[in-house]
């Protein structure tokens, strides 16, 4: 079919790489190739109205459609034939047919094939996310022709329309002025050539009951089919065999009443997709059935699915009234998060159901709502609105609190009745609304409902369940947190131990967002949140408890030696020294004022770039830290009972120098080797491990009754001269001296391995093998 001025042009090899795939992977599902094509020329037809708002006299001839029509080639008796799908969209130049259908644009392309190739998820869902595009075609047909011709512009008044033609194996196409000239009047044709075991593609029906299926969503443009049908005749009535006009009157019954003697065929142009798309109907007529494939459609992956949606409509407030679909993911990407500054184009715009844009930037949705999938379309706002007007226009900003609102009403609605799907939910999206509840001053309380924890008393639970599992007197919500800790480790912490005791119960808090959220919320139905490893807690019943109040306070002064003693020893470490009554078996902790980073905080500034040689981080980080001592750990008055017995060698003025004793030397040792690990307990770092080690060691020492001052007696060897010898490069032979080797020996057909020389230490290996657990071995 090529033409004398084809010129021939090699595909690009990913795109050769592609097209097999796609073939051979999707066999199954040859269906595809209509909703794909049936897509493209929907983008096609909103890119021409898109243009035809800065151009105005793109837009003239006529409304945006597309038609699809069966050729049945009659020297087969119908069994062949071809399927010509056209759209009166932006078409394609001679240069956009090589370009677009020749090369892939898209970036990864390479890595997905590879993956792809190799096996690695050749299903719907990475060919979904992926697109398959105008490729599938060669899945039902051998050969593709694609003219296309683009509308006139002031820059190119006076288009030519070009075919590209490509078989659907061999690695070139041919490009070539169309040799019927300019017939399509604006867009692009594409014909199929179906051979007789594709035949279904020749069926109109099947051809209709595909398009119901997909195209109520993936186009708002008509899409029009020929229709054979037989018809009475009359004289006056002879139908028109005009194959490239629409009929004028595609709503009108064509048939005349008049009496028919005999029929005949008449081709006629039904429109298909004449049901509204479905986020104009009532919910009360869409099936739920119809949601799946809608959201199925908007990813354009058939193995998506969404844990719940939301179907709404009503009115801004500035006048404008809208109807709108909102999903709740089940997947997302893998990198969404990554890539959610770059921008996701997840809210679409239509106005009276044309596409107006996707791209309603990126401060549309807070991003830590970004994950949705919505579709949104306003009545009353004009067709030609673009995103520069609609970013001065109130609709927007109004727009956005409805969605927000009704994504925490979608998510309020979940948890209640389908509480596992909310699990889900929670897993993927809770450290987005932990963001949310740090962003969004307005609905943190409504959020916080929203958020799930483990805690010291379930693994999965919410804020109001824990106000309602308070104690009595309790007013502080207790947490822990540790990013990335396991809850079985956060609650063995020693902040944790006496409330766990005493029966309270913790959050134990494990997202990076978790500990600034909390302290964001800082309020929740009367409560507040406390975090335990911080100055502030409360149990809520010290004041019924005189006799413990009486207890601390005799333990303040009974301790009052050691506490001075400390503070004086790890003055410029710690600010304060206290007596607390909130250990059990702990000797100590560290904890910060309540406005200070918790350790945990500390180590999530630290692991930003930068951090170290921040003045705010270091400020934050050297923020004063209190020890507090459990005077009921009997590690703790063994100190004090130390520091009582201390001779008193303080110094006289005059001597200028301070003079300590052996022991209160040995007692400074063993305190900061206690002060560092319960700096390692709380979570915090070791200021210099090495001075720690050599602390711990020389404990060992005395314990053990060997002198501090022993040196190790070790000879150190320097290594031989420097070489001189030019290198050996010659190959490595393995080389084994006799004795290395395993000797092998049979006796009774058993095979033993002689280890060593001597044989009562052979092995006998099967009994070994026998007697070790699969594992070890
Ligand atoms: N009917 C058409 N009218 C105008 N341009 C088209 C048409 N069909 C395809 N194209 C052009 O060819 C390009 C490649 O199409 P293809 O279907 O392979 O990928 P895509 O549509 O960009 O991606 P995806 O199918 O994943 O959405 C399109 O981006 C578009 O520019």
């Amino acid at each position: 079919e090529t033409e004398q001025s084809a010129e021939t042009f090699r595909y690009e090899s990913d795109i050769t790489r592609l097209r097999s795939l796609v073939i051979h992977s999707l066999y199954s599902h040859k269906d595809v190739f209509l909703r794909e094509l049936l897509s493209n020329a929907n983008d096609a037809l909103e890119k021409l109205r898109l243009v035809s708002l800065t151009d105005r006299s793109v837009m003239s001839a006529g409304e945006g459609n597309v038609t699809i029509e069966v050729r049945l080639d009659e020297e087969s008796g119908g069994k062949t034939g071809l399927l010509v799908i056209r759209d009166t969209g932006i078409g394609m130049s001679k240069e956009e047919l090589t370009k677009n259908l020749g090369t892939i644009a898209r970036s990864g392309t390479s890595e997905f094939l590879k993956k792809a190739e190799e096996g690695q998820g050749v299903d719907g869902n990475l060919i979904g996310q992926f697109g398959l595009g105008f490729y599938s075609c060669f899945l039902v047909s051998p050969t593709v022709r694609v003219s296309s011709l683009p509308p006139a512009t002031s820059s190119n008044p006076d288009p030519i329309q070009y075919t590209f033609v490509s078989s659907s194996t061999g690695d070139s196409f041919d490009v070539f002025p169309d040799p019927r000239g300019n017939t399509l009047g604006r867009g692009t044709e594409i014909v199929l050539k179906i051979g007789e075991e594709e035949k279904e593609w020749l069926s109109t029906q099947r051809l209709r009951g595909l398009i119901d299926k997909h195209s109520t969503f993936s186009t708002t443009f008509p899409i029009y089919i020929k229709e054979r049908q037989q018809v009475p005749v009359s004289a006056q009535s002879l139908p028109t065999d005009d194959d490239d006009q629409l009929n004028d009157d595609l709503d009108t019954d064509a048939q005349s009443p008049a009496a028919a003697t005999s029929t005949v065929v008449e081709e006629k142009w039904v429109r298909v997709n004449d049901k509204a798309p479905i986020w104009v109907r009532d919910p009360k007529d869409v099936s739920e059935e119809e949601y799946k494939d809608f959201y199925k459609a908007l990813t354009k992956d058939e193995s998506a699915e969404s844990l719940g949606w939301s179907h709404f409509k009503g009115d801004t407030g500035s006048g404008v009234s809208y109807k709108a679909i909102m999903y709740i993911p089940a997947q997302l990407p893998k990198d969404f998060w990554q890539k959610m500054t770059s921008g996701i184009n997840n809210v679409r715009l239509m106005v009276k159901r044309v596409f107006i844009t996707d791209d309603l930037g990126e401060e549309f949705m807070p991003r830590w709502l970004s994950f949705l999938k919505v579709t949104v379309d306003a009545d009353d706002l004009p067709l030609n609105v673009s995103r520069e007007t609609l970013q001065n226009n109130r609709f927007l900003a109004q727009l956005q609190r409805i969605l927000v609102r009704k994504a925490l009403d979608l998510f309020t609605k979940l948890s209640i009745d389908s509480p596992e799907k909310f699990k889900e939910a929670s897993k993927l999206y809770g450290n987005a609304l932990r963001i949310g509840v740090l962003e969004d001053n307005k609905d943190k309380l409504k959020l916080a409902k929203l958020l799930r924890f483990e805690s010291t008393r379930s693994g999965y639970t919410s804020l109001e369940e824990y106000v309602e599992n308070r104690k009595e007197g309790q007013k502080q919500i207790y947490y822990i947190a540790g990013v990335g800790e396991r809850a079985e480790d956060l609650a063995r912490s020693p902040f944790v131990e006496k409330l766990k005791a005493r029966g309270y119960e913790v959050l134990l808090l494990s997202l990076p967002s978790d500990e600034p959220m909390m302290a964001a919320l800082d309020k929740f139905m009367g409560m507040t949140t406390q975090d335990v490893s911080k100055k502030g807690l409360k149990f809520g019943d010290e004041d019924e408890h005189e006799a413990e109040k009486k207890e601390l306070e005799a333990q303040k002064v009974a301790f009052k030696p050691l506490i001075d003693w400390l503070k004086k020893d790890l003055a410029g470490q710690v600010s304060d020294v206290t007596v607390t009554n909130r250990l059990v078996t702990s000797p100590c902790t560290i904890i910060v004022d309540s406005y200070g980073w918790s350790a945990n905080m500390q180590r999530i500034m630290a692991a930003q770039t930068d951090a170290q040689d921040d003045p705010m981080f270091n400020m934050m980080k050297n923020l004063p830290k209190v020890l507090e001592i459990n005077p009921k750990s009997p590690l703790i008055e063994g100190l004090l009972d130390r520091v009582l017995d201390l001779p008193q060698s303080d110094v006289t003025e005059d001597e200028g120098v301070k003079r300590t004793s052996e022991e209160e030397e040995e007692l400074r040792e063993t305190v900061r080797v206690l002060f560092d690990t319960a700096l390692v307990r709380s979570g915090f770092s070791v200021a210099d491990p090495t001075t720690y080690f050599e602390r711990v060691e020389s404990l060992l020492r005395r314990a053990m009754g060997v002198s501090l001052n022993a040196q190790p007696k070790i000879h150190i060897r320097p290594a031989p001269p420097k070489a001189s010898e030019p290198i050996d490069e010659a190959p490595d032979t393995e080389d084994f001296g006799e004795d290395d080797e395993p000797e092998v020996v049979l006796e009774n057909g058993e095979e033993f391995y002689k280890v060593r020389g001597d044989p009562s230490e052979w092995v006998d290996w099967k009994n070994i093998k026998e007697k070790l657990s699969h594992d070890e071995l």
